[in-house]
Parts: C-alpha cells; sequence; structure tokens
C-alpha cells in the first residue's frame, strides 16, 4: 500500500456564533490592557480537514484546528511531499521525516499540528486496511466504557452556571470543569468573583462530583500562589493551566507548593515536551491533544511515559482522535467531554464538521470494536455554513 495523495482543506464557520461574553474565561491575553477585541485569541471558528488517499483507495481523516490556513500550507508545501509515494505502515519513519525536515522551524505550535494532522490521517488508514478501530493498534480496549467530564461552564451569569451543572449532572455526569472569569488584572473583586463562581458549582454538584478549575493560561505564577489555599477548600480534582505553557518552572512550583494537583500540557508538544514536564513534576495531569501533540504517533509514546511516572493523561477537548487513545491505556483515566452546542468558542466545531462523535451517556463514553480506523466522516449536514478552501 502507498499513499497516493494528500488533500488538505480549511473548513471556516459562517455559520451563526454565540457572541463572547466578557470575562467567559481567563486568558494570556488578560495580561494586557483591552485595545478591541482580546477574546479574538480564543476564537477557534477554523479547521483544516486532511484526506489521505491510498494507492487501494483507502482514504484516511485528520485534522487540526490551530491556525487552520498556515496548517494547511505546512502541509501542502512541506509534509504532503514527504509522505505520498511512501508505506503509511511505515508510521514512525514517516513521522520523524515530518519532524527532523521541519526541526528548524517546526517542534512546537502549528508545524506539530499539521504533522499531527497527517499522523491522524495515516492512523485511519492502518486501521481500516485491517478494518479495526485505531485503539485496537494501539493496546485495545482497556475500559468497558470511557468515564468522561463535562466541560464548559464557562464563566458568565452565576445563576446560569448553576443552571447549565443541574442540567448534565441530571444527565449522570460526576465530574464538571468551569472556567475562571477573573486574573490578576482584576483585583479582589476578581478573587471574590472567581470563589464565588466555585462556590456556586460546588452548591449544584456537591463534593461526590469532580470539580475542575480552568485558567486557560490566564493567571501568573503570584496570583496562581495566592489563590491555591483559597481553593483548597473546593477540593478541586485539579487547577488548569494557571500560567503560560512556557512557564515549565513556575508550573512546578505550584505543583509542590499545593495538594490541588496541577494540569496542563494542551499548549505543549512532542514526547521531548513532555518529558521536560515531569523531568520537572510540572504537572500532576497531562493533557496533551492528539491533534496537536504529534498525532497517535506521538500521543501512543507520551502515554507510555506518563504510565512510567504515574501521571494519568486526560486528553485535551474530547474528540475521537482523543478517545483511541484514552480506550487504549490504563494510563488514562477518563476522557474530556464537550456536548455539542451552538458555535461559541470552537471546540463545538468538530461536530459540525465531522460525523462518528460518541455521545455521552450517564457520564460514559463508548468506542465500537467493529468500526475501523478512527470511525469518523465527513458531516455533510452543514458545509453550506462553512467557506471551504482547497
Ligand atoms: O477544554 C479545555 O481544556 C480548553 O482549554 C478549551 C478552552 O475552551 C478553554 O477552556
Ligand atoms: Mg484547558
Amino acid at each position: 500500500m502507498k499513499i497516493q495523495s494528500v488533500r488538505a482543506r480549511v473548513f471556516e464557520w459562517k455559520g451563526k456564533t454565540v457572541p463572547p461574553q466578557a470575562n467567559f474565561c481567563s486568558n494570556a491575553m488578560d495580561a494586557l490592557y483591552d485595545r478591541g477585541d482580546s477574546m479574538k485569541t480564543f476564537r477557534f471558528h477554523g479547521w483544516t480537514v486532511v484526506e489521505i488517499e491510498t494507492d487501494d483507495g483507502i482514504v484516511g481523516l485528520g485534522n487540526v484546528a490551530l491556525a487552520p490556513h498556515i496548517a494547511k500550507a505546512i502541509i501542502d508545501q512541506y509534509l504532503a511531499p514527504l509522505v505520498v509515494g511512501q508505506d503509511p505502515w511505515d508510521y514512525e519513519y514517516l513521522w520523524q521525516r515530518m519532524y527532523r525536515s521541519t526541526l528548524a522551524w517546526g517542534r512546537k505550535g502549528v508545524a506539530m499540528a499539521a504533522i499531527s494532522a497527517v499522523d491522524l490521517a495515516i492512523w485511519d488508514i492502518l486501521g481500516k486496511s485491517v478494518n479495526k478501530p485505531v485503539f485496537k493498534l494501539l493496546g485495545g480496549r482497556t475500559k468497558e466504557r470511557i468515564p468522561c467530564y463535562y466541560s464548559k461552564l464557562y464563566r458568565g451569569d452565576l445563576k446560569a452556571m448553576q443552571e447549565e451543572a443541574q442540567t448534565f449532572l441530571d444527565q449522570g455526569f460526576t465530574a464538571f470543569k468551569m472556567r475562571f472569569g477573573y486574573g490578576p488584572n482584576h483585583g479582589t473583586r476578581g478573587v471574590a468573583e472567581n470563589l464565588k463562581s466555585v462556590q456556586a458549582v460546588r452548591e449544584v454538584i456537591g463534593y461526590e462530583s469532580d470539580l475542575m478549575l480552568e485558567c486557560y493560561m490566564g493567571w501568573d505564577l503570584d496570583y496562581a500562589r495566592r489563590m491555591l489555599p483559597k481553593l483548597e477548600k473546593f477540593e478541586p480534582r485539579w487547577l488548569e493551566e494557571p500560567v503560560i505553557a512556557d512557564d515549565v518552572d513556575g508550573y512546578a512550583e505550584l505543583s509542590r507548593l499545593s495538594a490541588i494537583p496541577i494540569s496542563g500540557g494542551e499548549h505543549e508538544f512532542t514526547l521531548h515536551g513532555f518529558r521536560q514536564l515531569l523531568d520537572k513534576k510540572a504537572v500532576s495531569v497531562v493533557q496533551y491533544d492528539t491533534n496537536r501533540v504529534g498525532g497517535i504517533t506521538a500521543a501512543h509514546k507520551i502515554n507510555a511515559l506518563c504510565e512510567a511516572h504515574s501521571i494519568p493523561v486526560i486528553p485535551h477537548a474530547g474528540q475521537m482522535h482523543n478517545y483511541h487513545l484514552t480506550m487504549s491505556t490504563l494510563a488514562s483515566p477518563m476522557s474530556e467531554y464537550f456536548p455539542q452546542f451552538d458555535v461559541e468558542v470552537g471546540n463545538e466545531l468538530f461536530y459540525y464538521i465531522f460525523k462518528g462523535e460518541p455521545v455521552a451517556k450517564d457520564g460514559f463514553l463508548q468506542l465500537d470494536d467493529t468500526l475501523p480506523g478512527l470511525g469518523l466522516t465527513l458531516n455533510t449536514d452543514y458545509l453550506d455554513q462553512f467557506q471551504i478552501s482547497e
């Protein structure tokens, strides 16, 4: 079997979007005074879809949601020529070929996200070629069902947050991730607002459910040092991305400082990046995203590294490419899960581009042992709401 063609298309959502609310999620732009839409960096309304076809007609699907047009250019100009004519079963060789030929300017960020998209499509082909789901090629079924946590609860009106939490508590979820709305530039009022929101959600879900707290890189080390003791009474399952991804020593200090587990990884890349995080004991929960970190080839290695370090892997964002990694290792106890909503931040777009995403039931997800590859097809129901560029 040989790779015959690589097609990368950018799907830009032109449909209805939920307008962002101020302070709906702390983020790295909060450190700057606002000169316009500080939330612009926070909307992922484009997605690159990669279709790789082999000489015997198998088509593998990959995807990347970071800087989609740049990712497409990297795939078209640099990566596709490296894999066309090659055997997809040589996936380690092909991964190294893509990684080493872009090392001078790649390694992390959009270049590695582009490599991830090609790698996902290659693994989709591998599964389809032997009529097996990808997780069966990685270690098989390690769970009867995948426990998942409900993820949204963006900061807004506290009553609305409580109603949202109640809705999904009633659907059987026993783990919830909420977003802080305030950080260092919002002073003591912001601290109070942050604590009020955690209190409000805890009042609904109680203490028999897990509660995860998301900062999305919107705090800094000093602010996180001051917030951690105030948060301990709420017994969070983890505090996520309290500082920017480059502040690895900051992560390590916070991890030493508090009993609250510090999580991160959705903005880290490759086995090498996670080796650094683990060597420095920077995080207690690893959250790579398989469509960023280096694809399945890289994520599979990171799973093994985390198993050796007894650090749980709970991949970012849910989505099928991550569910196969969670299903196939005991190192990954659960998945993140965003139900399908109207398009807001962009995590939701996955449902509008692809069909096949499992829907959670009673707080669990299921994968199909008989569905080959990643188990996704392109969703044709919303094509008229996308601007698609070849
Ligand atoms: O789901 C997450 O962990 C994210 O970081 C996504 C973004 O919506 C902020 O929470
Ligand atoms: Mg996050």
